[in-house]
């Protein structure tokens, strides 16, 4: 299994990398040879772009060459058993020696061992380790450093190196996640990798960056891709389902009529039509976080980190909503298609393992939602003081006096909608927060009271932000496009805005002056926007344009023979190669004549 593995992972590498194409591509096509994911995935998903944005220009010249074209194979080993979230408290310690130059790692204890790092178990030679960099006895918090692990020759763990493959998981069991730990390792001062710190020969330690974050640069850059991943997912999914639906003939509603394409049936047309319109909404969305992270990079090469506050911020709320629903909507494609959506063979199951992992690694969806809602309190706290807004938070003057908005069911006033529903979950996290103070709780207390909340602040703020961006882009997009196509494209943003207005009544009818007769209009509008959409629904998941090896899926496939399929793929499980299974003959024989 592992070895074909890895042979398949190998394939799609070196393949990509003859034709000369970049990573993304390789992504891309890693799912003609994977259902879940490539063990080099990590390679090219955090160790290299590690290398880039946390090493010396000198550093760089050293691992780049070598990491790219695959003379060394590596990780990012962030996690430990004990500590994921707060990296702050993560235990491995890196210790300067300046008698040797070197860095002794440790993990002091159990809880300290690296966990989860893909392709650690297994595959990887060297990784990215994050340790707490102590010299002259100051511990300097959490720092990136690159570490050989096994020999590139042998692959055998070094001397110190405990190293190992966790074990069977939900899914991503294509990816080798594995387990290290360090006794009193040694690793060269120069492998601290040291764009944004440093330590000198004596054990000097001189902070390069202005801003204290910029070691968690990785995880911004993953989370930004992760949102295009998902809209990605997302699309093979509802693909997989749209397709099946439009074979699938079920029921009788009408008696001596044939049976209907499931696809008919409003309630299929209800869990179906809005992954779509998410996928593009999504697809739409990655691509305008993508610019605005190239920006912030460029911002920051001139050494103004001002806008990285606001780019942590969309990151996490976009990641975390991109994830949960991509986790939701393909379990929704699953539901979908019956008892045959549930097959592995359809490979609903394990596009859904995949997502769902996604809402909790780069990020839990509760702490980077949370993330997002301190910079949403402190936008207020600046407004309060006439301080400007950044560009994302503008909708937030609007608040100012406190009036409420008024219902517009157009689609330009449903997102208006939604910018008056998250300014005023913010603010009422705000007034939350001040009433919890002024009855004695300090501020961290106050801030706890308050999280469920602004949890939810954080989420109607990213909602507001997807409606805006996908109502906008798709009106740019579409302007040079012949009437048709800009006709589909207007309906599938229109049914997003209908499909979370009425997701968000209830927040709806608190801030703004939406009626019930308002809701019935929506309701409406939604089910005959369905039926208008159903004509061209199998149109537009033909038009996300996935071959049959890259969908992997019986349901899915472009000529719809279905059940031909999945008979194809039950013949070639192994428990068909015999008629009898030798089990009989050991255990159930036996048991059958009371032998047991
Ligand atoms: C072949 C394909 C190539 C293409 C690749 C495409 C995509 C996929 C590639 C790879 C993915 C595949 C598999 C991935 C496998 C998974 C890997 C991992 O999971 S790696 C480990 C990830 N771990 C995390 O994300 C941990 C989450 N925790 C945190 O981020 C922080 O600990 C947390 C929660 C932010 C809290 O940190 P803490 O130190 O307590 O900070 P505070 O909350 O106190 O905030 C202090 C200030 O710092 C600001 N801040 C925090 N984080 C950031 C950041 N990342 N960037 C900028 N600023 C940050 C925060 O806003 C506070 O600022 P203020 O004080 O409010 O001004
Ligand atoms: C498939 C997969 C692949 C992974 N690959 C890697 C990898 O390659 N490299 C790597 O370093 N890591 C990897 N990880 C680890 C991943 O980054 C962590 O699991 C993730 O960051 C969550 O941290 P945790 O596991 O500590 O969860 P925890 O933070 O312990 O979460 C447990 C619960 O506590 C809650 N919680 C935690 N902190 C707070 C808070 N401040 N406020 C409110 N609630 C809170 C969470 O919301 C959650 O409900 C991977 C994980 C998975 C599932």
């Amino acid at each position: 299994m592992y070895g074909q593995i890895v042979r398949d992972g190998l394939v799609n590498v070196t393949g990509i990398e003859d034709l000369g194409l970049t990573s993304p591509v390789l992504q891309r096509t890693s799912d003609a040879f994977f259902k879940e994911i490539s063990p080099f995935l990590l390679h090219f998903g955090m160790f290299v772009p590690t290398i880039i944005g946390q090493c010396t220009p000198e550093q760089q010249a050293k691992w780049l060459p070598l990491a790219m074209d695959l003379k060394i194979i590596g990780t990012y080993a962030q996690t430990e058993l004990g500590h994921g979230t707060f990296i702050r408290g993560l235990e491995t310690t890196a210790t300067y020696d300046a008698s040797t130059e070197q860095f002794i790692l440790k993990t002091p204890k159990l809880s300290s061992y690296k966990w989860w790092a893909g392709g650690l178990g297994k595959t990887a030679n060297h990784c990215i380790v994050l340790a707490q960099l102590y010299t002259k006895g100051v511990c300097h918090g959490p720092h990136p450093f690159i570490v050989q692990i096994r020999d590139t020759e042998t692959h055998m763990p070094l001397p110190g190196i405990k190293v190992g493959e966790i074990g069977p998981k939900l899914g991503f069991n294509t990816a080798d996640n594995g387990f290290l730990g360090f006794e009193d390792f040694r690793i060269p001062r120069e492998n601290l990798m040291m764009k944004n710190a440093q330590v000198t020969k004596d054990g000097t330690y001189v902070k390069v960056a202005r801003h204290g974050k910029l070691t968690y640069g990785t995880m911004v850059f993953v989370r930004v891709m992760l949102v295009s991943d998902m809209a990605y997912c997302l699309a093979k999914a509802v693909t997989i389902a749209v397709r099946y639906s439009a074979v699938r003939r079920q029921s009788q509603p009408k008696p001596d009529q044939p049976e209907p394409q499931v696809l008919d049936y409003l309630t299929q047309q209800h869990k179906l039509f809005i992954c779509i319109s998410t996928a593009h909404a999504m697809k739409l969305t990655s691509t305008w976080l993508w610019n605005t992270f190239t920006g912030v990079l460029a911002d920051m090469r001139d050494g103004n980190t001002d806008t990285l506050p606001e780019l942590h911020a969309l990151s996490s709320c976009l990641k975390a909503i991109s994830t949960s629903d991509t986790s939701a909507l393909i379990e929704q494609c699953r539901f979908a298609c019956g008892g045959h959506g549930y097959m592995y063979s359809s490979n609903l199951p394990a596009l859904y393992s995949f997502a769902t992992a996604t809402r909790t690694y780069e990020g839990d969806y509760t702490v980077l939602l949370l993330q997002t809602a301190r910079f949403l309190v402190k936008s207020w706290e600046q407004m309060d003081e006439g301080k400007p807004l950044t560009p994302t938070l503008a909708y937030l003057e609007q608040s100012r006096n406190g009036s409420q908005v008024s219902w517009d069911d157009s689609p330009e006033g449903i997102v208006r909608g939604f910018d008056a529903v998250a300014a005023g979950r913010i603010g009422a996290c705000v007034k939350s927060i001040r009433k919890h103070i002024n009855n004695g709780m300090d501020y961290e207390d106050a801030w706890q009271m308050t999280t469920v909340q602004l949890v939810g602040a954080a989420e109607a703020h990213c909602r507001a932000v997807i409606c805006r961006v996908y109502r906008d882009e798709t009106a740019r997009l579409t302007a040079g496009c012949s009437p048709g196509v800009k006709a589909v494209l207007d309906q599938l943003s229109t049914l997003y805005l209908l499909y979370w207005a009425l997701e968000r009544t209830g927040d709806l009818l608190r801030f703004s002056s939406l009626s019930e007769r308002d809701i019935e209009n929506l309701q409406a509008r939604y089910e005959a926007l369905l039926l208008k959409i159903r004509p061209n629904a199998v149109g537009l998941v033909d038009a996300f344009d996935f071959r049959d090896e890259v969908l992997m899926s019986t349901l899915g496939s472009y000529d719809g023979r279905v059940y031909e399929r999945l008979m194809e793929e039950a013949l070639k499980t192994p428990l068909n190669r015999e008629p009898v299974s030798d089990s009989f003959h050991k255990y159930i024989k036996p048991m059958m004549q009371g032998k047991l």
